[in-house]
């Protein structure tokens, strides 16, 4: 059962078509992402999930409910942060959150939600003096105050350096085993392949792929590349005979193996059998990014 179902959604800034017939499904405790470049239309697709803003065609169901009709049966169910949220610069990390906690009927306990962010030493912290890293956890913890049943994040890692990053991948992830389903909006590739349980992969307003990341690989891109030095002359019929392996060929020294599904178990065991030892044995699998310039015709630049 869904929670979340967007239906042939549309959305048009005066000439400019920012979403042009999106549709997709969230089902209850997935992580789902939106991924794609700057002015895709993730953020217009999000914010009218989440009743901020009216779209000119298509439906949304959030939780069997309206965004635009039952927006105020909503704010109590559904968490949002948005992209560069702003607080007044002299509020207190704690004041902050205590506030937001009592919009809510039944909000989480505001001192807990900061141990679990990290957040214990900046309680009394004003906003302006906080790192962008602690700004970013805040605006999460803002998201869960209400303990939302779907919390709605939006580029939530963009401007943190790679370990704050990592740390607010881990959040998340605590933030889904409690049972919150997440929609994620991203352009960062890594963040998609290791946060998503599924994937709608947006480009120019539109959905060109949804599956799940190693899905959407395998879709366009399922050959895998071995390459090996032998410890002993080896004849590539042995390889080639292989159903897993589609073409055997040679670069300098090494053996170049390509081939789809247990290609790798395949080729060691024939090697293993004729006592032959791969040296510097590499695999090459495509990834989200080749997959995504497949889609698309051009790069996710990060
Ligand atoms: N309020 C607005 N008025 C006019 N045009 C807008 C408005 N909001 C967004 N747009 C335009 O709509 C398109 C989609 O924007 P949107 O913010 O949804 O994309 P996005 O994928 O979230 O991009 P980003 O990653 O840069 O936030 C862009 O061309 C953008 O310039």
């Amino acid at each position: 059962m869904p929670v979340i179902e967007v239906t042939n959604l549309h959305k048009r800034y005066g000439r400019t078509v920012a979403v042009d017939d999106v549709s997709f499904d969230v089902a209850a405790g997935e992580i789902f992402g939106v991924l794609g470049p700057n002015g895709a239309g993730k953020t217009t697709t999000v914010e009218i999930v989440a009743g901020l803003r009216v779209p000119d065609g298509g439906e949304v169901s959030v939780l069997g409910l309206d965004p635009r009709r039952d927006a105020a049966r909503l704010r109590q169910s559904v968490g949002v942060q948005l992209q560069e949220s702003q607080l007044p610069d002299r509020l207190r990390v704690a004041e902050a959150l205590e506030l937001y906690a009592s919009f809510y009927r039944d909000p989480a306990d505001p001192a807990q939600l900061i141990e679990e962010l990290g957040l214990g030493e900046k309680r009394k912290t004003p906003y302006d003096k906080l790192s962008g890293g602690q700004k970013q956890r805040l605006s999460i913890a803002l998201a869960l105050v209400g303990n939302p049943r779907i919390a709605i994040l939006d580029e939530l890692t963009t401007g943190l350096d790679p370990q704050a990053r990592r740390d607010t991948w881990g959040l998340v992830e605590r933030v889904r085993e409690r049972g919150v389903t997440i929609l994620l909006v991203t352009h960062f590739m890594e963040e998609a392949e290791r946060l998503c349980d599924r994937l709608a992969v947006i480009d120019r307003g539109r959905v060109v792929a949804l599956d799940s990341p190693a899905g959407l690989v395998a879709a366009v891109a399922p050959e895998q590349r071995i390459r090996f030095r032998p410890s002993a002359p080896l004849d590539d019929r042995l390889l080639g005979d292989l159903p897993q392996v589609t073409g055997v060929s040679r670069s300098g020294t090494q053996v170049v193996v390509t081939g789809t599904g247990d290609v790798l178990h395949a080729v060691t065991s024939v090697l293993a059998r004729n006592q032959i030892i791969a040296a510097d044995l590499r695999l090459e699998q495509g990834t989200l990014d080749d997959a995504f310039v497949e889609l698309t015709g051009h790069r996710l630049a990060d």
